[in-house]
């Protein structure tokens, strides 16, 4: 791969399972073939990640990617927010990603701010090629700043990377604003030519697992926020999510 495709600053990467559950085969017993059931493994952890940033830079596009491995040339704005699950497989664990679009729009802060506290990590995308959508990158880290877990971990991308030609915002801006900013990774990716997606949030997800003790004993992540609880979570005296279409 192309090394402007590489996530900077830090090292690490894992595997991905794409499937939200592993499927049963059929077992054959005495000579008669029946179909037994096998319960998929339940995930050993749940993960909340948000991905932000101004209207249009691609952020259901990049989620839609990693999930469904599909692209929306001419898709509508997202209306407060949506939500994706994907499952995948990290050093041995499995964890289910609960993965949340929110609006660029800015009317729509109000209700998204509402779920960057439970969000482990925050995924802040601008457009390479729209100037403004960089502009806006201290707006949004004021929202991380006042909604967002301290610990949550960051990672700043500019997406649209088969738009070279367009290009306004140089990798070095990227690169320079992300530094700035403590603990906080960049990466350049393409949501349309699938650059550097699965990297995106494989890493986002591997911060994460660095940061938390994996072999706690069950009965204290119970209690965390990490154990496995009934799904999606919406934040209360929220409505559920609006579906967007395309
Ligand atoms: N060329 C190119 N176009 C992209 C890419 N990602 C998204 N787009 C296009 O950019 C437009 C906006 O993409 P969205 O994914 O809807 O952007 P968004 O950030 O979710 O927008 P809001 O919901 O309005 O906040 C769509 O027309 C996409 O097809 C990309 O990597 N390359």
């Amino acid at each position: 791969m192309d090394s402007r495709y590489d996530i900077q600053r830090r090292g690490g990467g894992g595997s991905m399972n794409s499937g939200s559950s592993a499927k049963g085969s059929p077992a054959l017993t005495g000579g008669q073939s029946r179909r037994r059931k096998i319960p998929p493994r339940p995930a050993d952890y749940k993960l909340q990640i948000i991905i932000i940033g101004s209207r249009g830079v691609g952020k259901t596009s990049l989620m839609e990617r990693f999930t469904d491995d599909t692209f929306c040339e001419a898709c509508k704005s997202t209306v407060g927010v949506d939500f994706k699950i994907k499952t995948v497989d990290l050093r041995g664990k499995k964890i289910r990603l609960q993965i949340w679009d929110t609006a660029g729009q800015e009317r729509f802060n109000s209700i998204t701010s509402a779920y960057y506290r439970g969000a482990k990590g925050i995924v802040l995308v601008y457009d390479i090629t729209k100037e403004e959508t960089f502009d806006d990158l201290p707006k949004w880290m004021k929202m991380i700043d006042k909604y967002a877990s301290e610990d949550a971990e960051l990672l700043l991308v500019g997406n649209k990377l088969d738009c070279e030609t367009d290009r306004i915002i140089t990798r070095q801006q990227g690169e320079r604003f992300s530094s700035r900013i403590s603990g906080m990774r960049f990466c350049e990716a393409s949501a349309k030519d699938n650059f550097n997606v699965d990297e995106i949030f494989l890493k986002l997800v591997d911060d994460i697992l660095n940061k938390m003790p994996l072999e706690v004993p069950s009965k204290a992540l119970s209690n965390s926020i990490l154990s496995l609880q009934p799904e999606p979570e919406v934040p209360p005296e929220l409505p559920p999510p609006r579906l967007r279409c395309c």
